[in-house]
């Protein structure tokens, strides 16, 4: 099955409102419409940028969406600091990321927590972008495949088949995030095509063959080209990289294939 390329620019805590607008305006006006026919592009801004966001996107009918960093696993209620998924979606928020490995490790979030945010995502008719990846102990054990696979089984236990199709997957090795280390196109194909297995025998072939799998760490317009041409990795999750309007717009222009813009 043909799946489109997904560039998703995971903007972590950085930008205001008023920068975040400025932001948008200049990718949407870097990547004129052709590219969307060949590559969705997503803006992951911090949950204060996401209503002006919101307006501008709207407003000038763009076609590049927009998500949230993180989603409450409940729905309302006396949960003081938590954002929920149906306020995430009155928000018109496409996108939600979910488990990225500085919220496992920085908040304590487990698998569990994991799955039930993915389940409150998907229940608010939003699309869960579900964050795994090894750190460096686990790769130099030469144990980084089985170990993503048991962080997938578990961010995903008990998911349906109708559900698991509605998921995004992003491979994220926490030694490549922010530190200029890239994995390897190798590095990621083996990683990413371990995990559209594992998502054949939680739901079926037939339904992983449409999952978009992601890569993220480290990734800029250089080396996005070799990474998004592996077999199995159909996006990439960007950080660093997405924060600056031409680099963004350009590897998403690369993601889909080109021509730069
Ligand atoms: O964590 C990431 C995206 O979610 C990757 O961040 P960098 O692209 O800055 O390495």
């Amino acid at each position: 099955m043909a799946r489109k390329p997904l560039i998703a620019g995971n903007w972590k805590m950085n930008l205001n409102h008023l920068e975040a607008i400025a932001l948008v305006q200049k990718i949407a006006f870097s990547l004129p419409a052709k590219y969307f026919d060949k590559v969705d592009v997503t803006v992951i801004p911090p949950f204060t940028d996401i209503r002006s966001v919101q307006t501008l996107v709207e407003g000038d009918k763009l076609l590049l969406t927009y998500g949230a960093q993180d989603v409450s696993a409940q729905d309302s209620g006396a949960y003081t600091g938590e954002i929920s998924g149906s306020m995430l979606a009155k928000l018109g928020c496409t996108f939600v990321v979910v488990g990225h490995s500085e919220r496992r490790t920085l908040h304590g979030e487990d698998n569990d927590t994991v799955l039930a945010k993915t389940k409150a995502a998907l229940k608010n008719g939003i699309t869960p972008i579900v964050c795994i990846g090894e750190g460096l102990d686990i790769r130099e054990a030469g144990q980084h495949v089985s170990y993503n696979v048991e962080q997938l089984r578990g961010s995903l236990a008990g998911l349906s088949a109708e559900d698991i199709a509605k998921v995004v997957i992003a491979y994220e090795p926490v030694w490549a995030i922010g530190t200029g280390r890239v994995a390897s196109a190798a590095d990621a194909q083996e990683v990413c095509a371990a995990i559209r297995a594992t998502l054949g025998e939680l739901a079926s072939p037939d339904v992983a063959s449409g999952v978009r799998v992601l890569y993220g760490g480290s990734v800029n317009a250089k080396n996005v080209g070799e990474i998004v041409g592996q077999t199995d990795v159909d996006g990439a999750l960007v950080g660093g990289a997405s924060l600056k309007a031409d680099e963004f717009a350009t590897l998403s222009a690369i993601a889909a294939g080109g021509p730069l813009p």
